[in-house]
């Protein structure tokens, strides 16, 4: 269970994360959500380790996170996809995997082997099933089109075993049929892997379809969390970000 107690940051006069606390239940499935600037991916930075909070607790089953570095946060269990395709773009799909799983090993204090052992080849194989990358395995990663350079930095992420998986904007720069295979990819892997999963997303369509819950943030403070139904009509909500009503309505 991810627990946040009143967490904050500021940044110079502005409140981006304003005593934030909040539970993800094990296995849950979350969108965060807010206008430009409401402290989205502040909030994430602050899980993952990349900003230091001003004050308060990331419980992770009870164990206090905040202030650790960001491979420490990694190794307890919080997971986040980053950019990696593009770092490594002379990298094939396989190669780019079973390097990740080496390197996580090695921290873990496995030898380093000439050859990859059984376990780190599995690993590796999962990830790639999971999210439908198996059949591109030899391409290196600057081949890959937008969306499937986005589902590598996510297997990359899934490869180290995280309890909790963190997704800033999985679709963005994306056309709406990528978007939504994208989106796809994520639900499958949260509902096969059971692990707790929090998207920062903009596009309302797909908030509303599969997102269980919802959280909203508006100026670094939470304005409403609940289900799809109790977010499109909450007042606050409508008047902050959705708009009228008939917008919210339409958004689903
Ligand atoms: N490193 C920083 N230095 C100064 N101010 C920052 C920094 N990072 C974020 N902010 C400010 O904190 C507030 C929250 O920003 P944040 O990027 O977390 O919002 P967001 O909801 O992710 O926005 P967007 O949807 O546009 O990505 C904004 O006012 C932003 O200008």
């Amino acid at each position: 269970m991810l627990e946040i107690r009143g967490l904050s940051k500021s940044f110079g006069g502005v409140k981006a994360t304003d005593n934030v606390s909040l539970d993800f239940a094990d296995g849950s499935l979350t969108a965060v959500i807010g206008p430009n600037g409401a402290g989205k991916s502040t909030f994430f930075n602050l899980i993952t380790g990349a900003l230091k909070p001003d004050s308060g607790q990331i419980l992770l089953d009870g164990v206090d996170m905040a202030g650790r570095t960001p491979p420490d946060i990694v190794r307890h269990g919080i997971g986040r996809a980053f950019q990696v395709a593009s770092i490594f773009p002379s990298l094939t799909v396989h190669e780019t995997m079973l390097a990740a799983v080496c390197a996580d090993q090695r921290r873990a204090g496995v030898l380093h082997r000439r050859f990859p052992l059984a376990e780190t080849r599995d690993r590796a194989e999962h990830a790639m099933e999971l999210l439908g990358l198996a059949s591109k395995r030899d391409r290196t990663a600057a081949t890959l089109s937008h969306g499937d350079q986005k589902l590598l930095d996510i297997a990359l992420a899934l490869v180290l075993e995280p309890k909790v998986l963190l997704l800033d904007e999985p679709t963005a720069g994306m056309g709406t049929e990528e978007r939504w295979r994208m989106i796809d990819k994520v639900h499958e892997l949260w509902q096969k892997q059971k692990i707790t999963v929090v998207f920062i997303e903009h596009d309302m369509d797909i908030v509303f379809k599969i997102a269980p819950e919802i959280v909203v943030l508006c100026y670094g403070r939470i304005l409403a969390t609940g289900t799809p139904d109790a977010i499109r009509r909450d007042p606050a909500v409508i008047e902050a970000y959705l708009g009228t009503e008939h917008q919210a309505e339409a958004a689903l």
